[in-house]
């Protein structure tokens, strides 16, 4: 589904390098993106996302070159294929939990915003178990309803593709497994794929496949990556 081919990036005026000569993610799989601090995990995220483009080589989405697409079209792609969540949370201050929810819909006129967008944001919500704070604001909640909000904001618009950049790192392990059983029995029942960024040993074995970045320094044969 997702195809990384010969892929090179470096930030202007840094030193750091990510090169990925093959990276090929199947759909529905469960991916676990894993390495040191500093070793590219977010940025690998963010050509994924298309958030970043590399200097060099290839990244397919399905049949899609995004290299060909234009700044809005890669926009419109991730607003309707990919579903983002981050370690951060980042809700806005000065919407409510059903407003950070539709906030997708508002922001991109591709996703029509209907009343069964409304009632869709509101079922998700409800599944969170926020059914009763669909009017709170972020500063209101705790630490994991705020992170309940942002999974429900990333699963209102139905992805295909869930990309996490460490979900659950602010959060205490009840918290932690809640969330986690959100986005697992999600990807299970609509077989998106999931690609997450974690540190924690503790929940890897709920992937199907873990890579570690620092494998692609010294990457010899791409068997022993994907195979
Ligand atoms: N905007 C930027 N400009 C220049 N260098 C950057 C930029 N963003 C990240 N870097 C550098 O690129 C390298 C990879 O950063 P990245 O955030 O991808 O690492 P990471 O593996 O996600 O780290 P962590 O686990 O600490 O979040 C780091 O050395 C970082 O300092």
């Amino acid at each position: 589904m997702i195809q990384l081919k010969e892929v090179q990036f470096s930030y202007p005026g840094d030193s750091f390098k990510l090169s990925i000569p093959r990276l090929d993610i199947g759909r529905s799989e469960k991916l676990a993106i894993t390495g040191p601090s500093g070793c590219g995990k977010t940025t690998l995220l963010n050509l994924i996302s298309g958030i970043s483009r590399p200097g060099s080589g290839r990244i397919i989405l399905e049949d899609i070159e995004l290299s060909e697409l234009s700044e809005q079209d890669i926009k419109d792609l991730r607003l309707v294929k990919m579903g983002l969540i981050f370690q951060q949370f980042e809700l806005l201050d000065y919407l409510s939990v059903l407003d950070n929810v539709m906030l997708p819909f508002r922001i991109n006129p591709i996703l029509n915003l209907d009343d069964d967008i409304k009632e869709r944001a509101f079922s998700v919500i409800s599944s969170m178990g926020l059914g009763d704070k669909l009017k709170r604001y972020p500063a209101k909640l705790s630490q994991g309803e705020r992170q309940r909000v942002s999974v429900a904001r990333a699963l209102v618009t139905k992805p295909e593709v869930l990309i996490c950049d460490e979900p659950t790192a602010n959060l205490d392990p009840v918290n932690r497994d809640r969330i986690l059983d959100i986005i697992d029995s999600y990807c299970d029942e609509t077989k998106t794929t999931l690609i997450m960024v974690t540190h924690d040993q503790e929940i890897l074995q709920r992937f199907h496949r873990i890579i570690n970045i620092l494998d692609y320094s010294n990457y010899k044969d791409k068997n022993e990556l994907n195979g």
